[in-house]
């Protein structure tokens, strides 16, 4: 499929030219975090490339500033049959207002990643459906790379005119056309028809590398697309900062009171009432007692438009014999609260004092973890060494917010380390990439901090080289049995030796221009090793479905290589064909299984211009794969259109020409 030409950037403004975007606004909606975390990550990403961003919840956008937002990234998951997270939904139903212009986001341009699992049945939905009413309301979804000249600015004469017009239109009262959301819902979205380079993708925690495998493509085409285009572009020189270097706070945690640590922190019970406070020493006086009363309310528990209620009844409604233990609860509200059968109730666990405990003690913590303080959004300005414009009409966007405090933690409102650790994190969550590079960043262990960052590469082995060598031995003309320097010498070196060892760019085995373009990979004997190296990067691509690897050896039992792998790639989408060539009466070569391959082999060579890799032997396999490859194309085969003749001048232009992947993609 072809790919849509590139949206125009933000363009030279108007009159006024005031309206530069000089901040990339990035949205997210998160059930259980994981696209939070990537929003975040996103962010870092930006400001280590010197960019000003800012993140922020759907859930507390203001809906009506969308159109005034020039540069949006958007990241959500997908939860429930399909549905958009709960934090998505306002926005989601604002979006699906009937009536809305086709061109109200015209100045908006956006870059998306949908987080999702494909085994479920409609993977990435809410991200699809998002993207395709985005567009559908005129946002333009960016590609990579950008066409844009830096420092774009947009159309101010649109805003400058229709801004209020647009707002009134987005604030007009809530009605969704059942046929609209119908159309919305019943689409077969799948994002592919946007091209390889747009700036959307969409993340399987399926997938052999998780959503790592998208995320790093699509953060880096993103970021190639949506730097250029702030105002005024962020500096190619000098180069960013590593990515492990310790990027500049965000939040500051200002002590409320210089006295003396207060108590250990209320309980749930406690709260009602029975909490001690003890004496009110050191000096603290009123400031100490107005922070305690605080905590004892649980102030910093609370999330916005949450209520406390009171357990009532916990009684176990399973028979003690029997393997799961169920309860029946009831919850007393202390507050009025408006709710329908099928509403969605959330309740907000606590961490267990044992385990905070042994937190504290492990990370050396336990003076601090009573101490109150205010997390804080500190002054973000500084975080891009670029001058900040005053921008009109930004919704915000120009530079006079800063970074608010996550909604999971408590905004303004005292707290301590004991009380983050019980009610605003989870401690049993396991650890995600980002945890990684946060510890490769603040680790003071050389060795810790080689073995992060081996962890964090983005290699399939990281950290090591693998080769497969195999003992070379011959005689001479006059009957000498020799043994090759090299090979013969590793074969007895003990572990641990150390090796001089140089490593080069390939010159052979380019990847194809586009990753999409399918693959051949034909490697018998030892010629096997390189094309495993190219098989396993092709599945960290995401390109597993388009990757064929053909291995032959003699026998499973005596040189079946890699034996205990194929298995995994198979399970990644690569066809893995295996030619045991004496195992069986008949000997079996890799070309034979290429041409009983012939359907697939003519679609990928011929009709999607695939390449193909051959290593190994350079005796007689090599023309034999390329015989076998234009048998499958041609006429010969029952598959092909073409004469054998035009196969094999189509195959050998190919050798000659070692063209690395034809343009086109699937
Ligand atoms: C109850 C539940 C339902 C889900 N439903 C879907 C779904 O319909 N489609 C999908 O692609 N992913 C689905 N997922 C997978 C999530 O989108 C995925 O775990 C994602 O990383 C969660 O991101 P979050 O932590 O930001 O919410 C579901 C996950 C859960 C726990």
């Amino acid at each position: 499929m072809s790919s849509p030409s590139p949206p125009p950037p933000p363009s030279p403004s108007s009159s006024s030219g005031t309206n530069l975007p000089s901040r990339i606004l990035i949205l997210y909606a998160s059930e259980t975090g994981n696209a939070q975390d990537t929003a975040e990550r996103t962010a870092r990403e930006i400001r280590r490339r010197k960019g000003r961003c800012l993140v922020q919840s759907m859930v507390e956008f203001d809906i009506q500033q969308l159109p005034h937002t020039p540069l949006l990234i958007l990241i959500n998951s997908t939860h429930g049959r399909g549905q958009p997270p709960p934090d998505m939904v306002n926005l989601w139903s604002a979006l699906l207002r009937s009536g809305l212009p086709s061109d109200i986001l015209e100045d908006v341009h956006f870059a998306i990643y949908g987080l999702g699992d494909s085994s479920y049945e409609k993977f990435c939905y809410a991200g699809k459906i998002l993207a395709r009413r985005m567009i559908s309301l005129g946002a333009r979804l960016l590609t990579a790379p950008a066409s844009a000249s830096a420092g774009g600015s947009v159309n101010g004469t649109t805003r400058a005119d229709g801004s209020q017009a647009l707002d009134e239109r987005f604030g007009r009262g809530l009605y969704i056309s059942g046929q609209e959301r119908r159309e919305q819902q019943e689409d077969d979205i799948d994002g592919d028809e946007f091209g390889e380079t747009a700036c959307l993708a969409w993340g399987d925690e399926r997938a052999p590398e998780g959503l790592e495998e998208t995320y790093l493509p699509w953060l880096e085409k993103t970021m190639t697309a949506m730097l250029p285009l702030l105002h005024p572009p962020p500096p190619l020189n000098p180069p960013p900062a590593p990515i492990t270097a310790l990027p500049a706070p965000l939040y500051r945690l200002s002590p409320v009171s210089r006295a003396a640590p207060l108590p250990a922190p209320p309980t749930a019970v406690e709260r009602n009432g029975t909490l001690d406070l003890g004496p009110a020493g050191g000096g603290g006086g009123g400031e100490r007692k107005r922070v305690a009363q605080s905590l004892a309310e649980g102030d910093d528990v609370l999330q916005p438009g949450w209520v406390w209620t009171r357990l009532a009844v916990n009684k176990r409604v399973t028979d003690d014999g029997w393997f799961q233990d169920v309860r029946e609860i009831c919850l007393e509200l202390e507050q009025a609260m408006e709710y329908a059968p099928g509403s969605i109730c959330s309740l907000k666990p606590q961490t267990s004092e044992e385990e905070i405990q042994a937190f504290l003690h492990m990370n050396k913590l336990e003076n601090e973890a009573d101490q109150p303080f205010i997390i804080q959004p500190l002054d973000t300005d500084f975080l891009a060494e670029i001058p900040l414009l005053t921008v009109n009409g930004m919704g915000g966007l120009g530079g006079e917010e800063d970074q608010e405090v996550p909604l999971h933690l408590p905004r303004g409102k005292p707290t301590t380390l004991r009380r983050i650790l019980r009610d605003h994190v989870d401690v049993r969550q396991p650890p995600r990439k980002s945890f990684f590079e946060w510890m490769a960043r603040f680790t003071t262990s050389e060795l810790e901090r080689e073995r992060l960052e081996e962890f964090l590469a983005d290699s399939v082995h990281p950290g090591e080289i693998q080769l497969l060598v195999g003992l070379v031995e011959y005689k001479t003309n006059l009957k000498i049995k020799r043994k090759g320097l090299l090979s013969s010498w590793l074969q007895d070196l003990p572990q641990g030796y150390r090796i001089p060892t140089g490593v080069d760019a390939p010159t052979l085995f380019l990847p194809p221009q586009s990753a999409n373009v399918p693959v051949i990979l034909v490697g018998p004997g030892t010629g096997v090793a390189p094309m495993r190296a190219f098989a396993e990067e092709r599945i960290r691509q995401g390109q597993g479905k388009n990757t064929a690897i053909y291995f032959g050896c003699r026998s499973r039992q005596h040189d079946f290589y890699y034996a205990d792998e194929w298995e995994a790639m198979r399970k990644a989408g690569v066809t893995v064909r295996i030619a045991f060539s004496r195992d069986q009466d008949e000997k079996l070569y890799v070309q034979d299984l290429i041409k009983e391959d012939a359907k697939m082999i003519k679609e990928w060579i011929y009709d999607h211009h695939g390449n193909i890799y051959i290593s190994g032997s350079s005796n007689a396999m090599p023309k034999q794969v390329r015989s076998a490859v234009a048998w499958s194309i041609s006429d010969e085969s029952g598959v092909g259109d073409i004469t054998r003749e035009e196969a094999d001048k189509y195959v050998e232009d190919m050798f000659m020409s070692g063209t690395r992947g034809g343009e086109e993609s699937w």
